[in-house]
């Protein structure tokens, strides 16, 4: 990681970025109502946590140890609750990883420009603040250094709600690898693959937060006549120029920039599982995040528990066709076919507009790649910078610094919850608004937003 700390790029004439002070956008509603429950599911795991077995009545230095951390880490959270509430400003990082020094840097050019608060600086930083502080007040542990706050209450249990989902799709898969296909059909599969991944993204914790795990089936897509029901869901659709892109592809590099854990982690495997099977990817490149952010994102840790987890599922049901599937999804592993990759960058408070500059190594690494392909709404709000863009900003121009000559094609792949959107034709957004006055938030649309490389 650069020691060169950059501030945040310049915001483009007549935009801004999104804030929680801006009472009429999503990011009010997160700040005011969702960031709060957040934070309050983690205190409840973590009192959990300490009420259960050893730890209720420590009989060992040590436990008594650990009790005494989690009873602090509980205290500080419950501050945070209070600060956020009470828009009070936000506090410089005090741990030793290596990136405080960005975080701290941003920050202070922050607060320079103006009040440094929950609902004053811009959303997107606030946001991703959130999920570092969290971590910081595990690693400044000795006993809950390696503990995710999000896993075991709440990516491991929401896991079980997928399980039908998943076997549905491995057995599609297992069908159309099986079977002789023209050129045609190759697209039409390629297509479909393309769309799963898409609604894969809706699965997210951090909005499901009061959804029973059991419902989780129901809302996710596993057969073709779901994905036609939901075609006409897709506001941005440039499966075209996508398919195009691919079928330009021989033996290359796909990268992955993952989002969620779980059954969206699940439908990207099944895509770059399809796209080595085509002959498309002899390399695919997964990037995950460092630490626990935004609930349910993927870290290397769920990477490896999701295949066991769904192994060990499969075995239990007596579901060879499953269990099969994950073993060569272990194979491609192991043979360096696929590669799981963890870059700090991902967890920085910089917008994907600063990859070149501030993750320069992180992007001489991913232009050796035929295809980006940006997983969920997070990642949108990065490539774009969280502003508030008017909806028919170019693709082009809302990407800023990505669209360097080069970055190589990329695709967004997102079911909208969040604010921005770009890339809409004229009127589109009002026709939407009188659609579904929920439209940019509530998960129920998608965008396949294609970008080919820069030509010069
Ligand atoms: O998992 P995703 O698709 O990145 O969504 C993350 C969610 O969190 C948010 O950042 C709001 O908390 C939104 O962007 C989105 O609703």
């Amino acid at each position: 990681m650069s020691s060169n700390y950059e501030p945040l790029a310049p915001y483009p004439p007549g935009t801004s970025p999104l804030r929680g002070a801006m009472k009429d956008t999503f990011a009010y509603s997160t700040v005011k109502e969702r960031l709060p429950v957040i934070l309050t599911k983690c205190v409840d795991t973590l009192s959990r946590e300490l009420h259960a077995r050893t730890l209720a009545a420590p009989s060992s230095p040590a436990d008594a140890e650990k009790a005494a951390e989690a009873k602090h880490i509980i205290a500080e959270i419950s501050k945070l609750v209070y600060e956020l509430q009470r828009d009070r400003p936000l506090q410089p990082l005090t741990d030793t990883e290596e990136d405080v020094g960005v975080w701290n840097a941003t920050l202070a050019s922050l607060a320079a420009k103006g009040p440094a608060t929950w609902y004053q600086l811009p959303w997107l930083f606030i946001e991703c603040y959130l999920y570092r502080k969290i971590h910081e007040l595990f690693i400044l542990t000795v006993h809950w250094k390696e503990y995710d706050i999000f896993a075991t209450q709440q990516k491991e249990t929401s896991f079980s709600g997928s399980v039908k989902s998943m076997e549905e799709l491995a057995k599609h898969l297992r069908d159309v690898q099986t079977r002789t296909l023209n050129d045609d059909e190759q697209k039409t599969v390629l297509r479909e693959f393309v769309h799963f991944c898409l609604w894969g993204n809706q699965t997210d914790l951090s909005l499901l937060q009061d959804v029973a795990h059991a419902d989780m089936h129901k809302m996710q897509q596993t057969s073709a006549a779901g994905l036609k029901q939901l075609e006409e869901k897709v506001i941005v659709n440039d499966t075209q120029a996508l398919l195009q892109e691919i079928e330009g592809i021989t033996a290359g590099r796909v990268d992955i920039i993952m989002d969620n854990a779980g059954f969206e982690l699940y439908s990207d495997l099944i895509l770059a599982d399809w796209l080595v099977h085509a002959g498309v990817a002899k390399l695919v490149v997964f990037h995950a995040k460092r630490i626990g952010w935004f609930v349910s994102d993927t870290t290397s840790r769920d990477f490896h528990w999701t295949l066991d987890a769904i192994q060990k599922h499969a075995k239990a049901i007596g579901d060879d066709n499953l269990d099969s599937r994950i073993e060569r999804w272990r194979g491609l592993l192991a043979a360096g076919t696929w590669r799981l990759q963890v870059d700090p960058f991902w967890t920085l408070p910089y917008p994907f507009w600063q990859i070149p500059t501030a993750g320069a190594e992180l992007y001489a690494d991913i232009c050796k790649s035929q295809l980006l392909i940006f997983k969920g709404d997070l990642n949108y709000r990065k490539c774009v910078y969280d502003l508030d863009w008017k909806t028919t900003t170019s693709v082009e121009d809302a990407l800023g610094g990505l669209c360097d000559a080069r970055t190589p094609p990329l695709v967004m792949l997102r079911t909208c919850k969040s604010d921005p959107a770009v890339g809409l034709r004229a009127g589109q957004a009002e026709e939407l608004d009188r659609a579904d006055p929920k439209w940019r938030v509530n998960g129920k649309w998608g965008m396949i937003q294609f970008r080919p490389r820069t030509q010069t």
